[in-house]
């Protein structure tokens, strides 16, 4: 049987952070297992335009909800990277830093030295933000936004999109700035608040997506001691001993139709996505004793913590019908031989134009807008403690996350934009991105940051190659609702508030679903029928004291075990308040340098 010291589960977003920065000592062997394969050559996962076409093909796991109770019972479907590079290779690349708060918030769970300031500097290893241009910092409103110029050079290359023709991201600060959200803070230290254009992980040279298998791993995938298999599926980790000296030694996986073993001198360390690493560890014996013992599996270590407290914003939102003449990309997604043709020749031409930007053009992440009067003030502080009130069974995150909600520097939604129609009403990304109609539309979407309605995510037989069970039990806490509805309330401000509304046909279509609303419970039936996920599921392992739901202590090491660590998206304890792939690569940054000082 082989042996590496270390050998890591899934060889995604952060696995591959992981093993680059182990592999550095060229003494330290590493083996990553990655269940899907290498697509560095693909140009269509190259292409940040791309990732519409990558949802469910072979690259992406395409797993399936329960029916959601509080959205209609319907079923849905999740995107997930099934590659090299794992979700970050099909992801739409919009790269954004959390709000301090909520970093701050993983600490004041019990995660002592897990804060914005001791994270700060994994955001800025991992990645580097490149300067817009003087006429991208004018069109998209960034001055004084950027604090830490110079202070990133981490792998992961981050620009701004330059789109200097288009007339939405300029309208939609200069609206935001009106209705009293114009921007606040620095979008890359963790203070942003307000209406700005993100950047996203895109490499402004090459124009080309920047992920983890392209920036983490094939700059040094000549290491002899960095062994890298694809299409090796993990089917359970191997251990030595008995709880409580339980010890990780290696793992079986999956390859080429076959069962092997290979075994871990160090460490066992699982990087399976949220969605995945629980799975891993329920089918190694680790988990619930119901689930376990219903599916034959013998309990190892009991823990009804794992795949439990499933975190997961969701979206929803209105496309408008755009005034004639004002450009939109809806031709791109009704594959119009034209509109498919510019847009090639812009890119391969001069590298500009809509395949090389991410979707997305603007975002503001905001406090409920009830927050700017007395009144509302007084409403909202009703609704969280007197219609909503706390209870003693709720998990420990929403002691954190309700105050943020009344705090008016905070944000609990973060709506953003992006010039094309979108398909809401459908249960998946696919079926979101579907374009039908044939007018052109520009869309503006509300996400839910800190949702308190929490779901689950457990095997659902022994057999390593069925789909897990998963329900996220969306909007099944009544504060979530009221509070979607409100974010989602905001479209009609924005949308006849100039310059924005300018933009828009007087009395134009709107996408299928959309009926005018007259109040908030209007609304809430409105969410129901076309809401779905974001696709940032986290905390199925999470990062806590044991008693509070969690799977993992601050050294990321699995309760109960000695050897097993867990270093992805399932690890954090609550959503970050922003895109999260930025936080995936920190997290794994600085799991990387908590299992290297393990071993000096
Ligand atoms: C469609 C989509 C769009 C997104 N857009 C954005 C965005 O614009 N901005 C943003 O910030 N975030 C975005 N995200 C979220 C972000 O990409 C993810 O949160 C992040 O990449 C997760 O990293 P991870 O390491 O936890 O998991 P992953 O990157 O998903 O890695 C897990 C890896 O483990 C592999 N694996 C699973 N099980 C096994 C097994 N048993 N054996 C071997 N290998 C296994 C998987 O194949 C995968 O490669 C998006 C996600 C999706 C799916």
């Amino acid at each position: 049987m082989a042996i590496f010291d270390f050998i890591i589960i899934g060889g995604g977003t952060s696995g591959l952070v992981v093993a680059n920065r182990l592999s550095e000592n060229p003494e330290t062997k590493v083996l990553v297992l990655e269940a899907g394969d290498n697509y560095l050559e693909n140009q269509f996962v190259n292409l940040p335009a791309g990732w519409p076409t990558l949802l469910e093909t072979g690259k992406d796991w395409d797993f399936t909800t329960a029916p959601q109770k509080g959205l209609n019972d319907r079923v849905m479907t999740l995107p997930q990277g099934k590659a090299l590079g794992g979700s970050s290779a099909i992801n739409s690349c919009v790269f954004t830093i959390p709000s301090q708060a909520s970093i701050n918030a993983w600490a004041s769970l019990g995660n002592v030295g897990w804060d914005w300031k001791t994270l700060a500097p994994y955001f800025y290893k991992s990645h580097t933000l490149h300067k817009p241009s003087d006429a991208d910092v004018e069109q998209l409103g960034l001055y004084n936004k950027l604090s830490t110029e110079g202070k990133s050079s981490g792998p992961i290359q981050v620009s701004f999109p330059s789109d200097l023709n288009s007339p939405f991201q300029k309208a939609w600060n200069e609206t935001f700035d009106k209705l009293g959200y114009g921007f606040k803070g620095n979008i890359d230290n963790g203070t942003a608040v307000g209406a700005y254009s993100p950047p996203a992980a895109i490499d402004p040279t090459t124009k080309t997506r920047s992920y983890a298998a392209k920036t983490y791993y094939e700059p040094v995938k000549e290491r002899t001691n960095l062994t890298v298999v694809t299409g090796a599926a993990v089917t359970k980790i191997l251990f030595e001993g008995e709880s409580p000296k339980l010890v990780a030694i290696g793992v079986e996986f999956a390859h080429e139709k076959t069962l092997k073993s290979y075994k871990a001198s160090k460490e066992v360390i699982v990087a399976a996505g949220a969605i995945q690493s629980p799975k891993v560890l329920e089918l190694s014996g680790i988990g619930s004793p119901n689930i376990l013992e219903s599916y034959g599996i013998p309990v190892r270590v009991a823990n009804a913590n794992v795949g439990e407290n499933l975190q997961d914003p969701i979206i929803s939102g209105v496309s408008f019908e755009v005034a004639d003449g004002i450009e939109t990309i809806d031709g791109l997604g009704r594959g119009e031989p034209e509109a498919l043709g510019k847009a090639m020749n812009e890119y391969m031409t001069t590298q500009s134009g809509p395949f090389g930007r991410a979707a997305v053009n603007s975002t503001s992440i905001l406090p409920v807008n009830e927050l700017q009067t007395e009144n509302g003030r007084e409403e909202i502080h009703k609704l969280l403690n007197t219609a909503h009130p706390a209870a003693p069974t709720d998990p420990a995150y929403h002691k954190v996350v309700r105050p943020l909600i009344e705090d008016p520097e905070q944000g609990s939604g973060l709506l953003f934009m992006y010039s094309a129609q979108a398909n809401f009403g459908a249960n998946s990304a696919k079926g979101l991105a579907l374009a039908e109609m044939p007018e052109n539309f520009v869309t503006v979407s509300a996400m839910l940051l800190n949702p308190l309605s929490t779901g689950h995510v457990h095997i659902s037989s022994a057999n390593p190659d069925d789909m897990p069970a998963l329900d996220f039990k969306y909007l099944t806490h009544p504060l979530d609702a009221d509070l979607m509805a409100r974010h989602i309330q905001l479209l009609d401000k924005i949308t006849t508030t100039e310059p924005f509304v300018s933009l828009l046909k007087p009395n134009g279509k709107r996408n299928k679903m959309y009926a005018p609303w007259k109040g908030l419970e209007d609304v809430k039936q409105y969410i129901r029928k076309t809401a779905l996920s974001n696709w940032h599921p986290v905390a199925t392992c999470s990062m806590l004291p044991k008693e509070n739901g969690g799977v993992v202590g601050t050294d990321l090491v699995v309760y109960g075990v000695k050897n097993l660590r867990v270093v992805d998206a399932s690890i954090m304890p609550l959503s970050p308040r922003s895109n999260i792939q930025s936080a995936v690569y920190a997290v794994a940054e600085r799991a990387a340098d908590i299992i290297k000082s393990a071993y000096q």
